[in-house]
């Protein structure tokens, strides 16, 4: 299936220079969002991941289908001041800002596989500080799954070291 045909393109937004890959139109259609759900949640097979990870808010929407597929848990990775217990911090870059991301304190177990899912891999900020806080509770980041990868942005280089899988290049 070429999932290509279902994501949208926006120029110039949120800001000029920016091509915007928006993917509520993959969603929108059943058949590609499950197609693609389907790919990741192969992938979640083969590296043994126990529990999914991914960050507000696209990464809920590729990580919880997954997580519900293979009836393990998934953790939420939020912005700062949305979790409302004990955290941990995280912070990083976008292509487009800054920012903090959180996770609770006892999200994950020492030891536990662990596979984070999100949307979209640009610079790699959103997935290296996951990667961090995943680390700082003791997880073992047995891979990052993503619908789509900028690869001129070149993101892989926060993921060196790391098992890496995208569906969608651009
Ligand atoms: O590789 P990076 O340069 O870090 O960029 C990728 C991240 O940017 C987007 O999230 P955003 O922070 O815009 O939040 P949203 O999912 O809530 O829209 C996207 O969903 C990824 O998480
Ligand atoms: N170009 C882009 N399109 C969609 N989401 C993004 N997150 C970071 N860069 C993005």
């Amino acid at each position: 299936m070429d999932l290509k045909q279902y994501v949208t393109i926006v120029e110039d937004w949120p800001k000029p220079g920016i091509r915007f890959k928006d993917i509520t139109s993959l969603m929108d259609n059943g058949t590609a969002y499950k197609y693609a759900t389907d790919q990741i949640v192969e992938y979640a097979k083969q590296v043994n991941a126990e529990i999914i990870v991914g960050p507000e808010a696209r990464g809920f929407i590729i990580g919880c289908p997954v997580a519900y597929a293979l009836e393990i848990g998934f953790a939420p990775v939020r912005k700062e001041g949305k979790l409302p217990r004990e955290v941990i911090r995280a912070e990083y870059g976008l292509e487009y800002g800054k920012d903090v991301l959180t996770m609770h304190k006892d999200a994950i177990k020492p030891g536990q596989r662990v596979l984070i899912t999100d949307d979209l891999l640009a610079t790699g900020g959103t997935i290296g500080a996951t990667i961090n806080l995943v680390e700082q509770l003791g997880g073992i980041v047995v891979g990052c799954a993503f619908l789509i990868e900028l690869t001129y942005l070149d993101g892989r280089r926060h993921l060196e070291g790391y098992d890496v899988n995208t569906l969608l290049q651009y």
